[in-house]
């Protein structure tokens, strides 16, 4: 069953510096929303207060709630692992162990989250977790590979099946294909689109074609003349293409500037 985010009133500083004003967006259950915006505007370290990983960065502050299914994220005595377990992140650039092979790779999670699978289960959940990645097929026959001798693109569907490994509710992808050549982009684009149903998705792209192709909703960030960034418009994804309401909008999915 997927879950659904919603973010209220966001508010971020680094120091004394502000870079996002009281954003709210609700990124609704078993839907892939696209983050887009020009490099900046607070697009990633919105995405990192999703999951609590902005306040682990020195001097960041945040204001607002994050509530998951309708439960704040931030209440006292919520664990931080708790939030890490249910809404996980892939990052930009993979980052599988590459020493450890492909097996223990999509296992690794589980320690560190404390979810338990008896050691009888994890031959299926490594199947499960690298089928739903679309990575099974090519490395059935590799699994006690190291994860680091397989291709970036299949590294990448690595770190999918590790994060997918603690069941997570919420998955959150900040710009998951921008090392990446076109091929294996469309593959994990693929994989987006098939995980979408079980898996609420939050993905960040500087990519339009990209945002276009994979996702049901956009929001477009912007923070213009140093001010801190706020979320300008957001809707389905073939309105802001094709109709948006506002002019920055517009000028932005059509590559007029960022
Ligand atoms: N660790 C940090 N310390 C201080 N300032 C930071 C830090 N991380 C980000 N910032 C600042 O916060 C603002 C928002 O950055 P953020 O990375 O969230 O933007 P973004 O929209 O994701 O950009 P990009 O598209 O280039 O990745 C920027 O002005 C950036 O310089």
């Amino acid at each position: 069953m997927a879950s659904h985010l919603d973010a209220r009133s966001l508010s971020a500083w680094f120091g004394s510096r502000k870079v996002l004003n009281r954003v709210s967006l609700t990124m609704p259950a078993g839907r892939v929303t696209a983050l887009i915006g020009p490099s900046g505007c607070g697009k990633s370290t919105f995405l990192r207060i999703l999951n609590r990983m902005h306040e682990l960065i020195p001097g960041a502050e945040l204001a607002g709630e994050v509530l998951l299914d309708g439960e704040d994220i931030y209440a006292r005595g919520r664990r931080l692992t708790e939030a890490r377990r249910d809404i996980g992140m892939v990052f930009q650039k993979p980052n599988p162990f590459p020493a450890m092979s492909v097996y223990d790779n999509v296992t690794a999670g589980l320690k560190l989250t404390g979810t338990r699978v008896a050691a009888a289960d994890r031959d299926v959940l490594v199947e499960e977790c690298l089928t739903r990645a679309g990575l099974w097929k090519e490395v059935r026959d590799r699994l006690r590979q190291p994860g680091g001798a397989l291709s970036g693109g299949q590294q990448q569907r690595l770190c999918i099946a590790r994060s997918l490994a603690v069941r997570p509710r919420i998955l959150l992808m900040d710009e998951p294909c921008s090392a990446l050549d076109p091929t294996s982009t469309r593959r994990i684009e693929e994989t987006i689109r098939e995980l979408a149903e079980e898996v609420t998705i939050v993905i960040v792209t500087h990519n339009m074609q990209q945002a276009a192709r994979v996702s049901d909703r956009c929001a477009f960030f912007l923070a213009e003349q140093a001010t801190p960034g706020v979320i300008v418009e957001h809707g389905p994804t073939d309105v802001m293409f094709s109709s948006p309401r506002d002019q920055r909008t517009a000028d932005y999915v059509e590559g007029r500037f960022g």
